[in-house]
C-alpha cells in the first residue's frame, strides 16, 4: 500500500519535494499558506488539506518545508496548527532550515502530545530537490528516522542521522555559513577579475581546474557574469542562515569575522531589494561598491 504523507509548505523546495514523492508512488496531502499554490500539486495527484491541523489529522507522517523559524513555529503552534491534531503514533518531520532552539521547541511540543519528531534540513537546492539528490541532515527520534527512510531515499541521495534534536539544524547552519562566505569571496573575485582587465569567463575556467573547483562556482559563475539571478536559493534565506550561524557562533564563543562580513553583504543586498533573487545576487553589492550610481 502506498505510504501517505502530509506536506506543509510548497515554496521552491517544498513543491519539488512533494512532486517527487508523488512521482514515486507516495499519497501526498498538501497545504500551503497561499492555498492556490496547491493546485499544481493536485494536477500531479495530491489531495489538499485546508489547514496544517487538517493535514495532521489525516496523515500519520507530516513533512514541513517552511521559510524560517517564525514560519516553522507558526505552522505548529498557531490556531489550526499541527499541534491541534498531532497525537500518539504520528510523526512530524521539519525539513526547514531553522536554529536548534526553534527545532527543540517544536520537538518538545510534538512529543508532549504523544507524537514523534525529527528535524531534517537539507543540503542541495532547487535542481537537486527536483532530481531527488538532496543531502538530508536528520536528528531526533531514531525510530521515526527509520520509518522515514523510504521517503528520504526518494528525496535525497544520502541521509545522515546526527543524534539528538539540534544537531541537524546546527550542521545545516555550519554548511550554509561556509557557503555564504564562499559566495562573497567568489563575487569579489569575479569583480576583481573584470575590473583589472581579465575575462571573468577565463577565471571560471582556471578555477574549475584547480584545488578550489566546486559545483557552486561552476553552476552560478556563468549566470552571475550575466547578472542573472533567477532564484534557486532566495538571498533572504541565505541571510537568515548567516544570522542564525552567527548566533550559534556567539553561543559557542567562536569568532567568525569572515562570516560576519558575508552577513553584512547579504544584508546590504536585502536593503537593495534583492532578497527574493538568488543568493548569488550578492555579487551586485560588490559591483555596486565599484560602480556607484
Ligand atoms: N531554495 C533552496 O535552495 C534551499 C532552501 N532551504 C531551506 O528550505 C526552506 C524553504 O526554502 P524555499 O522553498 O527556497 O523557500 P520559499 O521562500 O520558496 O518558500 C517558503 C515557504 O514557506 C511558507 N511560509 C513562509 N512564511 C510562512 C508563515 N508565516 N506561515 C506559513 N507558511 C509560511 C511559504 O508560503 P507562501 O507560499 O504562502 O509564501 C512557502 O511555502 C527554508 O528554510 C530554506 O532556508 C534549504 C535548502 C535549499
Ligand atoms: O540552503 C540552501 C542550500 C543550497 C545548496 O546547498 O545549494
Amino acid at each position: 500500500m502506498a505510504m501517505e504523507v502530509g506536506f506543509l509548505g510548497l515554496g521552491i523546495m517544498g513543491k519539488a519535494m512533494a512532486t517527487n514523492l508523488l512521482r514515486n508512488g507516495f499519497k501526498v496531502t498538501v497545504w500551503n499558506r497561499t492555498l492556490s499554490k496547491c493546485d499544481e500539486l493536485v494536477e500531479h495527484g495530491a489531495s489538499i488539506g485546508e489547514t496544517p491541523a487538517a493535514v495532521a489529522k489525516k496523515c500519520k507522517c507530516i513533512i514541513a518545508m517552511l521559510s524560517d523559524p517564525s514560519a516553522a513555529l507558526s505552522v505548529v503552534f498557531d490556531k489550526d496548527g499541527v499541534l491541534e491534531e498531532i497525537c500518539h503514533g504520528k510523526g512530524y518531520i521539519d525539513m526547514s532550515t531553522v536554529d536548534a532552539d526553534t527545532s527543540l521547541k517544536i520537538s518538545e511540543a510534538i512529543i508532549s502530545k504523544g507524537g514523534h519528531f525529527l528535524e531534517a534540513p537539507v543540503s542541495g537546492s532547487k535542481k537537486p530537490a527536483e532530481d531527488g539528490q538532496l543531502v538530508i541532515l536528520a536528528a531526533g527520534e531514531k525510530a521515526l528516522y527509520e520509518e522515514a527512510i523510504l521517503a528520504f531515499n526518494v528525496l535525497g541521495k544520502k541521509s545522515f542521522f546526527l543524534g539528538q534534536v539540534g544537531n541537524g539544524a546546527k550542521m545545516k547552519l555550519v554548511v550554509n555559513m561556509i557557503m555564504g562566505s564562499m559566495m562573497n569571496a567568489f563575487s569579489e573575485g569575479l569583480v576583481l577579475a573584470g575590473n583589472s582587465g581579465l575575462d571573468p569567463h577565463t577565471l571560471l575556467d582556471v578555477l574549475d581546474l584547480g584545488a578550489i573547483a566546486n559545483p557552486m562556482f561552476k553552476l552560478k559563475g556563468p549566470t552571475m557574469i550575466q547578472s542573472s539571478y533567477s532564484p534557486a536559493f532566495p538571498l533572504k534565506h541565505q541571510q537568515k542562515d548567516m544570522r542564525l550561524a552567527l548566533a550559534l557562533g556567539d553561543e559557542n564563543a567562536v569568532s567568525m569575522p569572515v562570516a560576519a562580513a558575508a552577513n553584512e553583504a547579504f544584508k546590504k543586498a536585502r536593503s537593495l531589494g534583492l532578497g527574493d533573487l538568488d543568493f548569488s545576487a550578492v555579487h551586485e553589492t560588490v559591483k555596486d561598491l565599484h560602480y556607484p550610481s
